[in-house]
């Protein structure tokens, strides 16, 4: 049959299971598949052209998750048009196309299976807009004019039996009148109540007799099953009507639906998956609340059509629901014993955290229940608080959620948004919930310090509510918008800085400070777990490489300055990628030697191999039972240069420069203050990003060297203070700096500059002062000791009365340092410059720990 308009030779394939789309009639098609869901992405949503929208629908009576199975396709398709793409992309891709069938095609060859179908098709009947001129043609055979005109009567017949008032009725009644028979057949096909099988029929009679003679006892069938039911609903509704007054037009409407649902092409499908729903509903074993929150949603979308886009949302929501794990919960594992063993096993050190954890545990067993404080793990990066709470989770027997908290700033990250919105979704928690499944799990809250605020709300006002175990087991998130249980969960908290942790939040946890490691405790860490991971990581064994305590004290003293692992951690895999690099090479030659034993006698030679490691070629040459030993040589080969070598004695040479210890999030650190003078008009200037607090510790800190000039013996220089301008300068200028610690460094700063001395090369300090020059308290103490020590610095000036703080600084670390407690300016002074002020007039307390 030649036709003037026609479709594509080629098409892809949309595979629909035991339905059949018939020309002239439109449905919807439910897009589940891996074949159909490629399809869909890559015709239709991302190219905008017809063509691209003609498909081919292929009925199968086989079509499993992935589609891949293509036996099962019948040879007879429908070309037809995209007309509408619904759906949504999240939780997962779900959508819904509308189509409209336009003419049958016989599928000749399938040209590609994956990703989706394509085949090579022939069209089997004419396009609706070629209808006109053939129309004649086709009409010439007497019997098939006959068999049309029966036809049209009949379905004209079928529309008059159906109530007018309804509009999808009255569009067909419309249609019908003015439609070329031959789409009759086709289309009363379409409507009325038929099998698979009776379909298929309709669809394979491509001749236009054989099919009226196909469709026409089925629309005798309905037309007779609608008159018996009508007949029977007649008797009913008028027993119903005289007792509840008329109520005619809605009773019939659902009559009518009830009759032949497949008028109403939304309903295709959406039958069975709302039955499915509602058992999915019934089995998550939800509190009463949800139960009813949930099926009321699944009455208004068994109501609703597919198209408009509320029914995609519905269903997002019934699948939360029925996902969300409302009673499901993981079997506790709460042994004291077995968490101090697995938390001794998984970390060293860290005594106070997990002594903490375990009264924390031993609570909950005795108690047999999980309420009690939020435990918040502060602490500079790289100290280990998240897999310490990994930890926990293990040793729980619970699944372990890590919520990153950091950067939110807005509330509905935390509660979801409200389902009016378009792309609502539900918050963190609930989507947390739904991915472990369990109601009791580990959920981690990193960096609850970094949450940030914005127009759309506090976040931290939102986690309130979660981390309150007085309220958190009628935790409504927006979204989900009935209360869910938390009561179950286990919080953990981390964060790098307290201060910057919303207040109201803080007052809910219990703050368990890690202050970093000491450099014995990260070589420990380093040998006992570090490098084991590492070598696995990188596909080595122990028999392969080794890297000698030594070695790693060289790491940690030469390649890392920070309060944590993690850098030392990295530095370590890459010395284990440099060994593998050499491990892997060797495997690849001995393997090309064997190959070319006997053509080619070459000798091994090691010109190829970098400088790196060289002293190793002869092992590594023959290396099979021969660790590679990473020795200080090789360390340097691989990492390069030390990155940090001790600067201390070099950098106090001279007056006016003093090492002030600091607090960052990051840990301590030790600072070098420099100051210097020049001509001028007596002004001080102060760089390096200060906070309004450091510079008035600038300045308070000028004036008691101008009051206390004389005694100080400087007061020549006074003088020149009025004529002299005063730079003063913290290094690390990117890197803002506040706080009032740094005035004791500023003053013998100046004390230096002005007298021409210099500090004690091996000394570091730390201390707020007042106007008179006493030394008041600060904090960061234990950071600020561990950072000078790791300097190697073991001589530090600090307030009198931080003195207590002194007992949390390991032992080893307390007998390697000396320490000076000062109680004013003076005393600092006094040994800052080892004595060389006479005019002192107090000694200070000096203790050798
Ligand atoms: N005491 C320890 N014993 C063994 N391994 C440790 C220890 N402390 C830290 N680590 C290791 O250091 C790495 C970094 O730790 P983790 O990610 O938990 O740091 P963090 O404190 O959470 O840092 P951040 O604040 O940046 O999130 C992990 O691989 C962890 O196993």
């Amino acid at each position: 049959m030649a036709s003037s308009i026609t479709i594509p030779r080629r098409l892809p394939l949309l595979l629909v299971k035991d339905s059949v789309l018939l020309p002239g009639s439109s449905m919807r098609i439910p897009v589940k598949s891996m074949k159909n869901m490629n399809m869909v992405k890559s015709r239709l949503l991302s190219r905008s052209t017809l063509s691209s929208t003609i498909i081919g629908v292929v009925p199968t009576q086989r079509l499993d998750e992935e589609g891949e199975d293509l036996s099962a396709l019948h040879s007879i398709g429908t070309a037809a048009v995209v007309v509408q793409v619904t759906g949504t992309n999240w939780p997962k891709p779900a959508y819904t196309l509308l189509v409209t069938g336009l003419c049958r095609f016989k599928l000749q060859e399938l040209l590609q299976e994956t990703p989706f179908p394509v085949a090579t098709v022939t069209q089997l009947d004419k396009l609706p807009e070629d209808i006109g001129d053939t129309i004649k043609g086709d009409n010439e055979s007497a019997e098939l004019d006959a068999l049309a005109e029966n036809f049209r009567e009949q379905a004209a017949k079928l529309v008059d039996m159906l109530d007018i008032s309804i509009p999808v009725v009255a569009k067909l009644k419309k249609m019908l009148e003015s439609l070329p028979s031959q789409h009759l057949p086709d289309i009363c096909a379409a409507i009325v109540k038929a099998s698979y099988s009776e379909k298929i029929q309709v669809l394979d009679a491509v001749d236009l007799t054989e099919r009226f003679k196909k469709a026409l006892p089925l629309l005798m069938r309905q037309i007779e099953g609608l008159r018996l039911l009508q007949k029977a609903k007649k008797d009913r509704f008028e027993i119903v009507t005289r007792k509840e007054g008329d109520t005619r037009p809605s009773k019939m409407r659902r009559t009518f639906r009830s009759i032949n649902t497949e008028l109403d092409d939304e309903d295709d499908g959406e039958g069975d998956d709302s039955v499915d729903l509602e058992q999915k509903i019934k089995a998550a074993n939800m509190p009463d609340h949800a139960y009813k929150a949930a099926m009321k949603e699944l009455k208004r979308l068994k109501k609703m059509p597919q198209q408009m886009p509320e029914h995609a949302l519905i269903r997002n929501y019934l699948e939360l629901m029925v996902e969300l794990p409302w009673s499901k919960n993981s079997k506790d594992a709460l042994d004291v014993l077995q968490a101090r063993k697995d938390l001794d096993t998984d970390h060293y050190g860290l005594d106070k955290l997990k002594k903490r954890v375990i009264e924390y545990l031993a609570v909950r067993q005795l108690k047999n229940s999980l309420k009690g404080p939020i435990l918040c793990f502060v602490g500079p990066p790289g100290v280990g608080k998240t897999s310490v709470g990994k930890s926990i989770a293990q040793t729980l027997g619970r699944e372990f959620h890590r919520i990153a908290l950091g950067g939110i700033c807005d509330q509905s990250d935390i509660r979801g948004h409200r389902r009016t919105y378009i792309g609502s979704m539900p918050g963190r928690i609930i989507q947390g919930l739904r991915l472990v499944g369990v109601n009791n799990p580990v959920f981690l809250l990193d960096e609850v310090d970094k949450l940030g605020k914005s127009l759309h709300g506090d976040p931290a006002a939102a986690l309130l509510e979660v981390l309150d175990p007085e309220q958190n087991n009628t935790f409504t998130d927006h979204y989900l918008n009935v209360p869910f249980d938390l009561s179950q969960v286990l919080f953990i908290a981390t964060a790098n800085n307290m201060a910057t942790i919303p207040p109201a939040l803080l007052d809910r946890m219990e703050i368990i400070q890690i202050p970093g490691y000491t450099q014995e405790e990260k070589v420990t860490i380093a040998l006992r777990h570090l490098l084991p991971k590492q070598i696995t990581e990188n596909g080595l064994t122990q028999e392969q490489i080794q890297i000698p305590e030594d070695t790693l004290k060289v790491i940690v003293a030469k390649y890392t300055r920070e309060a944590g692992v993690r850098t030392l951690e990295r530095r370590i895999g890459g010395v284990c990628r440099a060994v593998a690099v050499r491990v892997a090479e060797h495997a690849s030659k001995a393997k090309h030697e064997k190959m070319d034993v006997g053509a080619d006698k070459k000798q091994v030679t090691n010109t190829n191999l970098p400088a790196a490691l060289s002293q190793d070629v002869s092992t590594l040459a023959h290396p099979p039972e021969m660790p590679i030993v990473i020795d200080e040589t090789a360390l340097e080969d691989i990492l390069g240069p030390p990155a940090y070598e001790s600067e201390v004695s070099q950098r106090l040479g001279q007056p006016g420069v003093a090492v002030g210890l600091a607090w960052t999030p990051m840990g301590g650190e030790i600072m070098f203050v420099e100051a210097s003078q020049m001509d001028g008009e007596g002004k001080v200037t102060l760089t390096g990003q200060l906070g309004d607090v450091m510079k008035e510790s600038a300045e308070l800190a000028m004036n008691w060297v101008r009051s206390h000039a004389k005694r100080l013996g400087i007061e020549k220089e006074k003088k020149l203070l009025e004529k002299k301008d005063i730079h003063i300068h913290f290094p690390a200028g990117a890197v803002g700096k506040d706080g009032p610690s740094a005035g004791v460094t500023i003053a013998t700063v100046l004390v230096s500059l002005f007298s021409k001395k210099c500090v004690r090369s091996d000394v570091a300090m730390t201390g707020e002062i007042t106007l008179r020059g006493l030394v008041l308290p600060v904090g960061g103490i234990k950071e600020k000791v561990l950072a000078a020590h790791r300097a190697g610095i073991r001589r530090i000036i600090m307030p009198y009365r931080n003195e207590k703080d002194l007992l949390e600084i390991p032992n080893n670390i307390r007998q390697e340092l000396t320490v000076v407690l000062a109680h004013t300016l003076d005393d600092v002074i006094q040994d800052a410059f080892n004595g060389e002020f006479t005019l002192m007039k107090e000694q200070p307390a000096t203790s050798k720990l």
